[in-house]
């Protein structure tokens, strides 16, 4: 038999098409709930280093869509992680699977209930990988999920991470949100 994950979990894939509505570029690409469904998918799809710029891919807990506007979601925010150039074909790849397997592994404890999902953003200026949480008020959940985080990607320097309600980034003037914590 195959190893049940604790949660179900919904692989999207975003693809900007000046055409279609933001929304409508938000694919379901494929379902799971089992490490072994998991490790198929991983192995069979593009990695997020070869997607083409304006790209996203983004793993929800089943039933939750990869949008502020999820009930879910409207009132969390995310961790980001903004990675320069060159980290592209150097840790962009392994720090989007470690996130995954963070989230699929239910690394967070207790904490693991406030976890929505994960985003990687391919862009020119700098790609960037972030964990959504469905409460941007629980100040204890958030910080022992950014912990964790940077524990398990290696990041060392203080004050990489920051987290953002998604109400600020949704307003947010320029490229950059006020934030509310940092680890
Ligand atoms: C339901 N709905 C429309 C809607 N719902 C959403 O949840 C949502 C959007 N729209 N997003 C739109 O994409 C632009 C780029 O953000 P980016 O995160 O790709 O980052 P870049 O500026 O491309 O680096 C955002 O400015 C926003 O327009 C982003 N976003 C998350």
């Amino acid at each position: 038999i195959k190893h049940p994950l604790q949660n179900q979990w919904t692989l999207w894939f975003f693809k900007p098409d000046r055409a279609k509505g933001w929304e409508e570029n938000q694919r379901e690409v494929i379902h799971f709930d089992t490490i072994e469904d998991f490790w198929s998918t991983h192995n069979h799809i593009k990695s997020a280093s070869e997607l083409s710029a304006g790209c996203d891919y983004s793993l929800f807990k089943a039933g939750i869509k990869p949008m502020w506007e999820d009930p879910r979601n409207n009132n969390g925010g995310r961790w980001l992680i903004s990675l320069d150039k060159k980290q592209r074909s150097s840790e962009l790849d392994n720090y989007w699977l470690e996130v995954i397997l963070c989230l699929i592994g239910e690394a967070f404890e207790e904490s693991s209930e406030d976890i929505c999902g994960a985003v990687v953003n391919i862009r020119p200026k700098g790609d960037k990988l972030s964990v959504w949480t469905a409460d941007c008020t629980n100040r204890d959940g958030i910080m022992k999920i950014g912990q964790k985080l940077k524990e398990r990607l290696g990041i060392q320097v203080k004050g990489s991470i920051v987290y953002e309600a998604h109400n600020d980034s949704m307003k947010k003037s320029g490229s950059v949100a006020k934030f509310r914590y940092t680890v």
